[in-house]
């Protein structure tokens, strides 16, 4: 099949398709759809608002592709045969066009297909004509919609082709082939968008690396364990290589160190000149009968000698204790750049790296031979001089090295002292009486009344009945969007003064029916990932007053009578400091009401809540990102270079570590990302270890993580910055694997 006449079949299939059933209008029943602050449309609104497609066009395709498949009996090479062999170039054409125009004539507005909820998310405009379609539908399959907002002229396939009119059989392909070049057209502009990559695109594409990347900080954070001790050690070090002073006043030290070998030789060869001397000496004072001149110069000089010798044997013995401490500081200093060599494997991936390693363990190779020299020529005069002294250096110990850090080691910072977490200060509900006039709770009951059947059993007792823009799923139940019934939105907008703030978006409603006292609700928490975490939970309860309870992780409990007609109001921000639940009426009291059923009759046992949240699937998605200045670009939101309806979230600023706001102003966001760290890094007045620096910010990502155990901390990697020096040391804290 050629592209020309797969490009025909294509158009021809679009309304063939698998569409679904025709919407329905919308109904006329005093339900209207639940509108949230930003205006959004519940369900259903969208689609009610465009007439429906005449198809009386479609209709003679569908019969006509009908013949070919009773023909053929080969659904997917029905499209090809149409156009190739049963159906002339000109009959496509004109079918094509007349089913175009007729499109248009009756639609306002979404693409000819008619088709949403399977052809994608976004439609682009013709720029001559009224209409809009999908990328798929007009031919432009894998635009972006950021290339497609580039188009600044772009001819529909209804406008595109009166343009190229054939006038002969062959002219038919040539405008087909015409029309593919638009394709060609898209392509470079998407390549150009490339190119030109925003910053906007780059932390989008980031971002979405880090939220589709499972790995989180939880994941990571027995290997951080470990690389504190370690792999931040070796980084200070290597940094410290890399162009620090300090590091090389080290390895001059240990230059020195190395030098007091000769000096540990010399101690030998005196030790021999000790005892030659000792024996000459002997022979002296055996020859004591010799002439007193030639007695006493020899003594003379012997006296001398004597004299030379004990100030070289003092000066021995102060530099051989010297020596020994020089030898055991020596032998801790390699173990120590050994411990920290071997887990700096790792970083092996940068070629700088590489060749500093590779220096290093070559200078350790030969310092350590050069130890073992040391240490045959120090043991004897040890022996003399300072039994008492260890030698770390010699242990029989050859398993890897511990986990704690080396306190020993001049790069040793200890960590800052962390105080423990206390979940702050958060209130559970507030409660507000008298808010719904009789008026308003008799319409409720009524419309309740009248929806009755409707309401399904959760948990084996109460029973729930749902309207909200969004499905709403919850442990045990899962409720499909509905328009929310006029009368629900009149109880929302009595209750919205007694809200924080008056505007919040609630776009969902639970109604929960407790048919008697026994009727209850378990402990727990409305803490969904759909919910937006920074809504608002409020319940408005309507009939018998019934008490809720609230308790909290340190054993706090809290009890409120809920009375007819009252709200209470929670945040999404407290469930996870509080539990709340219904508890049933004790059967004492149970067996009171009953008698006084008997004796009165009275009705009421029942109490209705009715529980207004924000609730989208996006919220599953949500994101905070905590950063420095190079996130001031993120933007939120659902326009063009913003993150987009599928990651609502929010930009906290912390231009440092330390400044990682505390939980409960960060919020229950499911994704939350951490950026901050190079000014940290960068500033010169503070120069903490990478230890010290990666410990506050694990306490930061631990404390997060005790308010939000459902939510996943990613830690960013640091983008450069103008400095050589500070992204050289960025680049070592990053270990060169994305985050740590
Ligand atoms: O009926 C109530 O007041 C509580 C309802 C509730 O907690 C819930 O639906 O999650
Ligand atoms: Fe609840």
């Amino acid at each position: 099949m050629t592209r020309e006449t797969r490009l025909q079949a294509n158009i021809i299939k679009k309304p063939l398709g698998n569409r679904p059933p025709p919407r329905k209008s919308e109904p006329g029943t005093g339900l209207i759809p639940l509108k949230n602050k930003a205006g959004s449309k519940s369900a259903g609104n969208t689609p009610n608002s465009s007439p429906m497609l005449n198809n009386s066009v479609l209709h003679r395709n569908v019969t006509h592709r009908r013949n070919i498949v009773e023909e053929t009996n080969a659904e997917s090479d029905i499209e090809v045969d149409v156009v190739s062999q049963d159906t002339s170039a000109n009959d496509v054409s004109s079918q094509l066009k007349e089913m175009l125009s007729s499109s248009t004539n009756i639609l306002n507005n979404g693409c000819p297909c008619q088709d949403d909820a399977l052809k994608g998310p976004f439609l682009i405009d013709c720029t001559k004509c009224t209409l809009s379609w999908h990328p798929e539908c007009s031919n432009l399959v894998g635009i972006t919609k950021a290339a497609s907002k580039k188009l600044t002229s772009w001819k529909c396939p209804q406008c595109f082709l009166p343009q190229h009119k054939p006038s002969s059989d062959s002219d038919e392909g040539n405008a087909f082939s015409e029309f593919l070049k638009v394709t060609a057209d898209i392509r470079k502009c998407n390549e150009e968008l490339k190119d030109s990559a925003t910053a906007i695109d780059f932390f989008n594409a980031h971002i979405k690396h880090l939220l589709l990347n499972e790995d989180s900080y939880v994941q990571h954070s027995g290997r951080i364990q470990k690389l504190e001790t370690h792999v931040t050690e070796i980084k200070d070090m290597l940094l410290k290589l890399d162009g620090n002073e300090q590091m090389h006043e080290e390895l001059r030290s240990i230059k020195k160190l190395i030098d007091m070998k000769s000096q540990a030789e010399s101690l030998a060869v005196l030790q021999e000149e000790i005892q030659s001397i000792k024996a000459a000496l002997a022979t002296i004072t055996a020859n004591q009968t010799h002439e007193n001149t030639t007695h006493e110069n020899t003594k003379t000089a012997t006296d001398l000698k004597l004299t030379a010798i004990q100030e070289t044997l003092d000066c021995v013995e102060t530099h051989g204790t010297e020596l020994q401490r020089a030898n055991v500081a020596l032998k801790e200093e390699l173990e120590w750049l050994r411990e920290v060599l071997e887990p700096a494997e790792e970083t092996r991936n940068c070629t700088n790296q590489t060749s500093i390693l590779d220096s290093i363990n070559a200078t350790l190779t030969s310092m350590n031979s050069q130890l073992e020299s040391i240490g045959d020529h120090v043991c004897p005069i040890n022996l003399n001089l300072a039994d008492e002294h260890e030698q770390p250096g010699r242990t029989t110990n050859q398993q890897s090295p511990p986990l704690t850090p080396n306190t020993q080691s001049p790069h040793y910072m200890p960590p800052p002292e962390h105080e423990p977490f206390s979940c702050p200060p958060c209130e559970p509900y507030h409660y507000v009486d008298n808010v719904v006039t009789d008026e308003l709770k008799d319409r409720v009951l009524g419309l309740v009344a009248q929806l009755s059947g409707e309401f399904q059993s959760v948990g084996g007792s109460r029973e729930v009945l749902y309207f909200g823009e969004y499905g709403y799923h919850y442990t045990g139940a899962y409720h499909a969007a509905k328009e929310t019934p006029l009368v629900i939105q009149d109880l929302l907008q009595a209750v919205r003064p007694s809200l924080p703030n008056s505007n919040s978006i609630l776009n969902s409603c639970l109604i929960t029916r407790y048919a008697n006292r026994s009727c209850h609700i378990p402990m727990h928490r409305d803490n969904e990932t759909c919910i937006d975490p920074d809504s608002v939970i409020v319940t408005v309860s309507l009939g018998k007053e019934r008490a809720i309870k609230f308790a909290n992780a340190s054993g706090t409990e809290h009890t409120q009578d809920l009375k007819d007609r009252s709200v209470y109001i929670m945040s999404r921000f407290s469930q996870d400091f509080w539990e709340h639940g219904i508890e049933p009426t004790d059967a004492r009291e149970e067996s009171e009401r009953i008698e006084d059923e008997d004796t009165d009759g009275a009705p009421s046992e029942v109490r209705y809540s009715f529980t207004f949240r924000h609730i989208a699937p996006h919220f599953k998605n949500s994101l905070a990102i905590i950063g420095d200045s190079n996130t001031q670009h993120i933007k939120f939101g659902k326009k063009l270079g913003t993150l987009g309806a599928w990651a609502p979230g929010k930009r906290l600023k912390a231009s440092k570590i330390e400044n990682i706001p505390p939980p409960h102003e960060i919020g229950p966001y499911k994704n939350i990302i951490i950026h901050t760290g190079i000014n940290n890094i960068s500033d010169d007045n503070h120069r903490r270890s990478n230890n010290a620096l990666i410990s506050v910010l694990k306490k930061k990502c631990d404390d997060i993580l005790s308010c939000y155990p459902n939510s996943k901390v990613h830690i960013s990697l640091l983008f450069p910055t103008k400095s050589k020096y500070v992204n050289n040391r960025e680049r070592h804290s990053a270990s060169g694997k994305g985050r740590y």
